[in-house]
């Protein structure tokens, strides 16, 4: 096994690589709101208002001063305050005003009773519970301060987001452009979708798959196609993805085979920062830097090429935009329900099963033939199962570490 997996670099330590060397884009643009869901802030977001603009009314209820309590006589009702129609005029000593949830505070008053704790009659109102200081009101600006921020720098914008900069009469926001990425697969295999396959021919799917993950994550995608095994077609694309892309992301072809021309390009073309890792799968992963672009070598087994998308590619998206988090979902530990077959030597993120048993206690299972080649297991499965570089066969009954999946593979 030393003899395989020698010189290969931990994902631990390629992340740290790449992620070193890159700095987020600084192109920003200005949104209405209602276009910037999934783009990533360029700047803080300051509070233009106090949130709430005023003070209001938490229950439908009477606004009172505490100083006209008087235990032995009811307060009559001056007048009424609603949301949007505030109480007008004077407010005679001794009497209490009717008002409703999110209605201005009247001048003066120092606390709401809600209506379920007093008794009305033709006399006026009786409170029947002992009243505090400031009860059931909402003060200006207790939620947010004029001139807080409410948003850092780099935060993806979507459904708790939007809303709060609306809530703040925030019309437009700006945001990073847009990440250009260019996509190909490499192979004289492949075919795509909706063509029949001849002898020795397979669909492509990783160039799908990477272009869904690519729009899931607000990408602009460059999708180039199916390029042949081949170094003029290859250098071409290359050349292409390059002018053109942010990032560029191949897949297949980065493996050992004569037919493997992707990390050649690469070295022709551009600069290797490493490739092969010691994780499975996804061992061939080459990563470097093209003249204008940062390129990604994904292995074309279709499983090694999502795995690979999803630990490497999606932080790296995540650094290129300013976002502060990776983007990857925390890690748990689960009982293994059964035997899982693991040979020491890489990091292995076999697919799995995970729920909560009738104990409270979280267990996984896995989803079967776990091959590289074996793109059914994601549709199947609701988290890595991630079992350490060192780790050998997991008995079943014994703690293992489990990554559930976030919203890119359906999380
Ligand atoms: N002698 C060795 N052979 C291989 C090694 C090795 O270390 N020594 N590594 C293996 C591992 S691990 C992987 S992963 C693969 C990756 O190889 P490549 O990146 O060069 O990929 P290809 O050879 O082009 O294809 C591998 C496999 O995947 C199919 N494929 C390719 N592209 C697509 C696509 N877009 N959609 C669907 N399927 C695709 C292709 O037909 C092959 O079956 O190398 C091992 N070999
Ligand atoms: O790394 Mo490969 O991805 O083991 O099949």
């Amino acid at each position: 096994m030393e003899l395989f997996t020698a010189g290969l670099i931990s994902l631990e330590e390629a992340r740290e690589k790449m992620l070193a060397q890159i700095s987020p884009l600084s192109d920003v643009e200005t949104l209405a709101l209602a276009a910037a869901a999934g783009r990533i802030t360029a700047e803080a977001v300051i509070s233009p208002i106090d949130v709430p603009p005023f003070a209001n009314s938490a229950m439908d209820g009477y606004a009172l001063r505490q100083a006209d309590l008087n235990a032995d006589k009811p307060l009559p009702v001056a007048g009424k305050a609603f949301a949007g129609a505030p109480y007008q005029g004077d407010w005679p000593a001794g009497s209490c005003i009717r008002i409703m949830t999110g209605a201005p505070i009247p001048p003066g008053a120092d606390a709401v009773v809600m209506q379920e704790q007093t008794e009305s009659s033709d006399e006026g109102v009786r409170f029947l519970a002992a009243v505090q200081p400031g009860q059931n009101i909402r003060l200006a600006g207790e939620d947010i301060q004029q001139g807080a921020s409410v948003l850092t720098a780099g935060v993806k914008l979507g459904a708790a987001e939007l809303p709060l900069l609306a809530s703040l009469g925030i019309s437009q926001v700006n945001v990073l452009r847009k990440l250009r990425v260019a996509v190909f697969s490499t192979g004289d295999e492949l075919q795509p979708v909706g063509t029949p396959l001849a002898a020795g021919q397979i669909y492509d799917t990783n160039r799908f798959a990477v272009h869904l993950m690519l729009d899931a994550l607000g990408c602009e995608v460059l999708d180039l196609g199916i390029i042949k095994d081949d170094p003029t077609a290859l250098r071409a694309a290359f050349d292409q993805a390059d002018t053109q892309a942010d990032v560029v992301i191949s897949s297949g072809g980065v493996s050992v085979g004569e037919a493997d021309y992707t990390k050649q390009m690469l070295d022709e073309l551009g600069e290797i920062g490493f490739w092969k890792l010691a994780m499975k799968p996804g061992k061939p992963f080459a990563f470097g830097k093209l003249n204008n672009s940062w390129f990604c070598g994904l292995p074309g087994n279709p499983v090694s090429a999502a795995v690979t998308f999803y630990q490497l590619v999606q932080p790296l998206l995540a650094r290129l935009t300013g976002q502060q988090s990776d983007c990857l979902p925390a890690k748990m530990r689960a009982r293994a329900t059964e035997r899982l077959k693991k040979s020491p030597g890489r990091l292995d993120f076999q697919r799995g099963i995970f729920c909560r048993n009738s104990e409270g206690e979280l267990e996984v299972r896995s989803t079967g033939h776990q091959g590289s080649h074996v793109f059914s297991s994601f549709s199947q499965a609701n988290c890595f199962i991630v079992l350490e570089r060192e780790r050998n066969t997991v008995q079943a009954g014994e703690w293992v570490e489990i990554e559930p999946f976030n919203a890119l593979l359906g999380g």
